[in-house]
């Protein structure tokens, strides 16, 4: 039997429930695949800072150090949304990333069959869209110095180095490999320096990957196009700032932005995490949708675990469950079964155990 540590940060608002129905998914997986995981939770967000006084603490960065993977909720939320900005829960993720080197946030956008009518947007259009963004998570203007404001003006920004660059671009072109060998690089280099010299260095890493076709897109019309026509893209490799925002509006493919999973991938350390927020309008009511988290989980387990059979199961039951009808309020549907988060966990549970 193979030992697996898992550290969990559940953080705030929904993230707690989300990381609950997550953990009850691996226990259920990991017997199934001979893997003994233990599960440590830390604090790590203002639920910390209201334990601890601090978002991230030695402890909880030391911990997460030490395991095989970590799986992270949400933080964030309206009651430390006045704290200086570098208190802020938010602020500790971006060190948390920045601490564990994560600096390929993968993403995909994958529409499931029984929700091609769950968004907003026409069937023909969406059914059968699948592709992923690779969004550079520790560079660009989220972290460039100097940043800052007074009473007079605002500032940050943005900056990249070429080796940010060279090793996000080397992540999708890799990617895109195994996927539909196709790379659209998303950039502003019409008006931005810092995009020129962003596409000159993925055209550079692209010399070794002939075999990959390489396209360039401004960023306004990338947001268009996603939603246009979302089946012409296979990898998109983009900035922190630019691939934070077409993933959001990727949620409304694939019908919710709690569909969204994400893996955060560094040399060292991986991170799961679903791509939404703490979701303060709905949170400690029930209604989340676990499922971006828990499709995380089958990112974990096909990428730090490497058990792809284990990520097929969860991804299956995670299909049985919609083709049944069930459905999150994010997601529902004329004659769906309107589930809450608990529901919506125990009807996984069971697909677990029939789709095997
Ligand atoms: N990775 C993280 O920890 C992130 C944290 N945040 C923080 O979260 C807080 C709230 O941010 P918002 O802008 O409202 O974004 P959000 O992603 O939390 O919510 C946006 C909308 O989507 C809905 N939604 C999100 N996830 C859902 C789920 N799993 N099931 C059903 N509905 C879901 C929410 O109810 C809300 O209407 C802020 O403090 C923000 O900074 C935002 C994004 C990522
Ligand atoms: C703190 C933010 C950068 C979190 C977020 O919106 C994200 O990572 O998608
Ligand atoms: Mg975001």
């Amino acid at each position: 039997m193979r030992s697996i540590k898992i550290v969990s940060l559940p953080g705030d608002g929904i993230g707690q429930e989300v990381v609950a129905s997550a953990v009850q998914v691996i226990e259920k997986v990991a017997p199934k695949f001979d893997l003994e995981i233990s599960i440590e939770e830390h604090l790590f967000g203002g639920c910390s800072y209201d334990a601890h006084g601090e978002m991230l603490t030695e402890e909880t960065l030391a911990a997460c150090k030490n395991a095989d993977a970590v799986l992270l909720g949400a933080v964030g939320g309206p009651k430390w949304e006045n704290l200086p900005h570098n208190k802020k829960p938010e602020a500790a993720l971006l060190k948390l990333r920045k601490e564990l080197g994560l600096y390929a946030n993968i993403r995909p956008a994958k529409v499931f069959d029984a929700l091609a009518d769950a968004s907003s947007l026409k069937k023909d259009i969406i059914q059968g869209t699948d592709f992923v963004v690779v969004r550079e998570l520790t560079g660009g203007i989220y972290f460039g110095q100097p940043r800052g404001y007074d009473e007079e003006k605002g500032w940050n920004t943005m900056v990249y180095e070429k080796y940010e660059v060279e090793r996000i671009a080397r992540q999708a072109f890799e990617l895109a490999r195994k996927r539909g060998k196709k790379v659209t690089s998303i950039d502003k280099a019409n008006v931005l320096e810092v995009s020129q010299f962003w596409r000159q260095i993925v055209h550079e890493v692209h010399k070794d990957y002939q075999d990959v076709v390489l396209n360039d897109m401004y960023v306004d019309n990338a947001a268009m196009q996603v939603v246009r026509n979302p089946k012409q893209f296979d990898v998109i490799v983009t900035s922190n700032l630019f691939g934070d925002i077409i993933s959001d509006i990727s949620g409304m493919i694939t019908g919710s932005l709690g569909m969204l999973p994400s893996a955060s991938l560094g040399d060292k350390y991986a991170l799961y995490e679903p791509i939404h927020g703490s979701a303060p309008d709905i949170a400690g009511q029930n209604k989340a949708n676990p499922l971006a988290t828990l499709a995380s989980v089958a990112m974990m387990f096909e990428n730090t675990l490497d058990l792809p059979e284990a990520g097929k199961l969860i991804y299956s039951a995670i299909e049985d469950t919609l083709s049944k009808g069930y459905r999150t309020g994010d997601i529902k549907s004329e004659g769906c079964k309107l589930a809450s988060t608990t529901e919506m966990t125990e009807q996984i549970l069971t697909s677990l155990d029939a789709v095997k």
